[in-house]
Parts: C-alpha cells; structure tokens; sequence
C-alpha cells in the first residue's frame, strides 16, 4: 500500500501496517512510527484511538514527550480541547525545572524534566508518547508529575511492548494503545508480518 492510500476498511489499528521495519540493524530498537503520520487519515485515526478511551475524563492538561511523543502528544490535546506541557529531555529549559533521572532501551541513564508552573496539586494529566519499551522513560514522566503534586489520568502511546516495565504501567494506570490483540506479539519482537510488504 502507497503511504497516502486508504484501505476501504479502516479497522482499528490499520494504519500499523504503514510503519516501517528497522533496517538499521539488531542493536537499533526502533520501529518506525513516524511514516504512519504521512498520511493524514492515518494520523487522526491513531488519534482517535489514543483519545477515545479518555473522552469522560476530566483532562486538565496533556503532556507529551520529547521528541516523538510532542506529535501525538499535541494532536491529542488539540482533539480534547486541552493545553500541552512539553515534558522535555534534560537541558533545553531556560527556566526553573523539576528533573527526573531515568534509564531507556538504549541502557543510557538520561533526565528529563518539566518547566515548575504548569503543574498544580491536583492538575488532572493525559500522558503521552510515541512508544513505550521498557517503560522507562513513561514511569519517570510519571514520576514528574506525581512529584508536583498532580495526577496522572492515563498513558498514551502508539504502543506498550509486554516488558516488565510495560505490564507495571498497564497494571498500575489506565492507558490508550493502537495495537490490536492479535499484533501485540509483533510488536513485542518488533517485527510486523506487514514487514515484508517493505521488501526486506
Ligand atoms: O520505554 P523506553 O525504553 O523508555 O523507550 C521509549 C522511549 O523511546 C523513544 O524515544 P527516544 O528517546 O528514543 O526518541 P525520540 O527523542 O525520537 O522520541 C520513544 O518515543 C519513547 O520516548
Ligand atoms: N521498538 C521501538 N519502536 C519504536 N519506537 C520506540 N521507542 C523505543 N523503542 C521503540
């Protein structure tokens, strides 16, 4: 299928098969989501199915992760009719910061961290993200906002690989995905039958 094609039958999670397969090597983690967002239909669909398990909620804020997770992050807080906080990687504030250390896929001990006014006791927040791996960098994005005092209504990302770290967040927060049951296997070998279509 052509990037800007639509299938007649936009099933839940369609659009997975415009992501494209790693070719980087074993060392590189990373499917690529990014060329799912070409496509616009694609992207609001992704959209809707990261939102729609929240839509009762009260959302005061969505806060999204850099850097994939300001692309998904914002449409979302666009679609709810909300604010976003840019929940950044270390050093990129000019201002006063709450930080957090975390450790990714890469095995790298990193920070992020949150400018220190947008968050109240009490601020009800969607998080966001592209992807969630070992859940590392989601639970410091949570550790963040518990830290200030507010509350994490839910996670948000294209996918939470069955890691460790990803079944303590589905355990322990309400979360939005795209993955069908029936490819969450996939997604946690990181290989999409629809991968071949790349001719790879
Ligand atoms: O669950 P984890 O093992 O912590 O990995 C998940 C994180 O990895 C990716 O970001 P990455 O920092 O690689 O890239 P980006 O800056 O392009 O978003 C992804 O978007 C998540 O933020
Ligand atoms: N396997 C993966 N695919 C896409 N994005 C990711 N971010 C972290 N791990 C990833």
């Amino acid at each position: 299928m052509d990037v800007l094609d639509l299938p007649v039958d936009r099933h839940k999670g369609w659009y997975l098969s415009l992501m494209a397969p790693n070719i980087k090597g074993p060392t590189f983690a990373w499917l690529d989501p990014s060329r799912l967002y070409f496509n616009s239909t694609a992207l609001a669909d992704c959209v809707k199915d990261l939102t729609n398990p929240f839509l009762k909620d009260t959302i005061d804020l969505v806060a999204g992760i850099d850097a994939m997770g300001f692309i998904l992050g914002a449409s979302v807080a666009t679609v709810l009719g909300k604010g976003f906080l840019a929940v950044r990687k270390a050093g990129h504030l000019c201002v006063a910061t709450e930080t957090q250390n975390y450790t990714d896929y890469t095995g790298k001990e990193k920070t992020m961290e949150i400018r220190l006014d947008a968050l109240k006791p009490g601020t009800r927040v969607l998080l966001v993200d592209q992807w969630v791996e070992t859940g590392g960098t989601m639970k410091a994005a949570i550790q963040l906002v518990e830290k200030l005092g507010a509350t994490v209504v839910g996670v948000a990302a294209v996918a939470i690989e069955n890691t460790e770290g990803g079944k303590w967040i589905k355990d322990n927060y309400r979360f939005s995905h795209c993955i069908p049951d029936e490819l969450q296997s996939q997604i946690d070998r990181k290989r999409l039958d629809s991968f071949s279509s790349f001719g790879n």
